[in-house]
């Protein structure tokens, strides 16, 4: 159990991939912080990672406002007794034309994606060297972080963005011990992917789950991702085995995108 006694953060923890790495975090040995939108949604998660005979909280914020992810950290910090690791996790995605995204859509997506991921790094980072620990901060990147999609503009710029925030965040805090990663998963079956799906199909009059079916034939492992995948690497990244990397965000797709 390589993160025994460790104290995790994971925002958009509620569901899908953010539910699947604070349940992996804890198997790995961390007493885990749930954070999101959906206050029943975390109180479930959290009975979860009990279950692994860990400590759990939840707090409720919303990642765009900067006073929230503070008082999200001090929070966990207060209630499980430390801070190790941060895990920007949470996330949207929309699904617009180029020649269709409004100033409003661009915003609330910036908001969340780029703002989220900036405060969450500025609070861990800051209480980290305030603690005067070492800390592992990891951050929601994408496949789309690496390429532009057809229809997914804004989201990508996005997570093109978070990749930008991991590579500065990784030269400014190296010389503080803390190491800052990000995953880029490929084509995940949470709630997300429905939404994506169906706002496709809305867009091209592609049926329910063609688009879905159309990307996850793209994937050279055969198969859509779970979010199991996307935890078992955000493992790697939250453990001592990853202590000599930082300012990198790896593919986690199944064979998508090669770089
Ligand atoms: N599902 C996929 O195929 C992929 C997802 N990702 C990224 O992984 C992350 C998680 O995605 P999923 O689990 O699929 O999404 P999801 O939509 O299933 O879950 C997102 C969670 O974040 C919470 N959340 C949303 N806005 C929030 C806010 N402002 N403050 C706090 N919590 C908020 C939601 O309540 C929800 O519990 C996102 O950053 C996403 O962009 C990256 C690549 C692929
Ligand atoms: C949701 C997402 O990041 C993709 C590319 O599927």
């Amino acid at each position: 159990m390589s993160l025994q006694g460790k104290v995790a953060l994971v925002t958009g923890a509620g569901q899908g991939i953010g539910r699947a790495i604070a349940l992996r975090l804890a198997k790995d040995g961390a007493n885990v912080a749930i954070v999101d939108l959906n206050e029943e949604k975390m109180l479930a998660v959290s009975l979860e990672v009990e279950a692994f005979g860990r400590k759990s909280t939840t707090f409720k914020a919303d990642v765009s406002d900067r006073e929230q992810v503070y008082a999200a950290i001090n929070h966990a910090e207060k209630t499980l007794g430390g801070f190790d690791i941060m895990v920007n996790n949470a996330g949207i995605a929309q699904v617009q034309a180029i020649s269709d995204i409004t100033q409003e859509d661009m915003d609330k997506i910036q908001k969340i994606n780029v703002d989220g991921t900036l405060w969450g790094i500025q609070a861990a980072a800051k209480k980290f060297i305030e603690r005067k620990q070492k800390g592992k901060i990891i951050n929601a990147s994408s496949i789309a972080g690496h390429n532009g999609f057809a229809l997914l503009g804004a989201y990508s710029a996005t997570k093109f963005a978070v990749r930008a925030l991991t590579q500065a965040a990784a030269q400014e805090y190296a010389s503080a011990g803390i190491t800052v990663n990000a995953y880029c998963p490929g084509v995940v079956g949470t709630d997300m992917w429905v939404e994506i799906d169906k706002r496709f199909s809305e867009i091209t009059g592609a049926a329910i789950g063609e688009t879905f079916k159309k990307y996850v034939k793209g994937i050279a492992l055969g198969r859509a991702q779970t979010p199991v995948d996307v935890a078992n690497f955000v493992s790697y990244l939250a453990g001592p085995d990853s202590d000599y990397m930082t300012g990198q965000a790896p593919m986690i797709d199944g064979g998508m995108v090669y770089r």
